[in-house]
């Protein structure tokens, strides 16, 4: 079973976060459509738009004409049936990484009034950095820590005091500092093979599933998360799902294993499509011009049939993009 003890120290923690008040000048918030595109929008009564320079320019990027827009408070938010996905954008990745904490402690927040525990899974790479104002004031007294439970959506199959460890990664730049219970954190069994670890891993779901700390899909029967920070690779990939790559098409594993991955390290386990798209939220995190081609590529054109693994996130819960203004700047274009 996958380890649920906290190396390379017993964690321990309190952490908080400030949330200043967003101002438009600050964040842009538009929407688009759920990637299911056969499932037709709900009809909505207005477009309104608060970030009108960003969104004119991407006018041109993004066919409007799958845009059903109305208003919510000083958003524009598309809905559908299945599922919403909303992009925001940022002036910087200090104001993407104050609203992603504030989104993450009130879903926490949420999930523990409602059903005593909140089911978080993490990514590595970039993603953990912009979780920090996690660990700031004021969020130390409005998490109770103690019912998030804590998981991967890939882990490279290293020791987790490896510098690839996303385990070692997310316990220096978070777990660290926050008080969550040692026993609900839930990283891969690193003396395993990538398939024992991937298999390991599935086993340790199935027994949260069953005993109701992980919620159950009722329509896919695949486990609910209550929320997955997703990143993206600059060529599109989530998780360790990555373009081109047959376990994109995986729909029967919950955790599968991959052991030439294109990005080192070579070996890795990664949740699969099906278990993604039945979290109840997504977050899509995604800073640096560097991505710019690629967030372009991933909103603003869906004709090709050659999906990329970041297009083939559609959850049964809420999309959220998180995007800074460098992450953004090719659907300015
Ligand atoms: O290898 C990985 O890459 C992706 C993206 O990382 P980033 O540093 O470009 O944001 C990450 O989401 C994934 O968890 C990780 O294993």
């Amino acid at each position: 079973m996958c380890s649920s003890s906290a190396t390379p120290a017993d964690l321990h923690v309190h952490m908080a976060t400030s949330s200043p008040a967003l101002s438009l000048g600050t964040l842009q918030v538009f929407s688009i459509p759920s990637f299911n595109r056969s499932v037709p929008c709900i009809p909505l009564t207005s477009y309104t738009f608060p970030a009108k320079p960003l969104f004119s320019s991407l006018k041109s990027n993004i066919n409007l004409r799958k845009f059903k827009c109305r208003t919510k408070a000083s958003m524009a938010e598309t809905v559908t049936p299945k599922s919403k996905a909303k992009v925001q954008v940022f002036d910087s990745e200090e104001d993407l990484a104050v609203s992603l904490a504030k989104y993450t402690a009130d879903l926490a927040n949420k999930f523990a009034q409602e059903r005593d525990s909140f089911t978080v899974v993490s990514s590595g790479g970039s993603l953990v950095k912009s979780l920090r104002k996690l660990v700031e004031p004021p969020y130390v007294d409005s998490v109770d820590w103690s019912k998030w439970h804590v998981f991967w959506v890939d882990e490279r199959v290293v020791p987790k005091d490896h510098p690839d460890s996303n385990y070692l990664l997310a316990y220096d730049g978070f777990l660290s500092k926050v008080p969550i219970p040692t026993g609900n954190v839930y990283a891969i069994n690193d003396a395993l093979s990538a398939e024992g670890a991937a298999d390991d891993y599935e086993t340790c779901l199935k027994h949260l599933v069953k005993n109701k700390i992980i919620d159950q899909s009722e329509g896919s029967g695949f486990p609910k998360f209550d929320l997955m920070l997703l990143g993206m690779g600059p060529d599109g990939h989530v998780a360790s799902l990555f373009p081109g790559h047959p376990l994109c098409q995986e729909n029967e594993k919950w955790v599968t294993f991959i052991k030439n991955s294109p990005k080192p390290p070579p070996e890795r386990i990664s949740f699969t499509f099906p278990v993604i798209n039945s979290s109840a939220h997504v977050a899509l995190v995604v800073a640096g011009a560097g991505k710019a081609d690629v967030v372009h590529a991933a909103l603003g054109d869906d004709s090709n049939s050659d999906k990329l693994p970041v297009q083939m996130v559609s959850p049964e819960g809420e999309l959220t993009w998180f995007l800074d203004k460098g992450a953004a700047s090719k659907l300015h274009a």
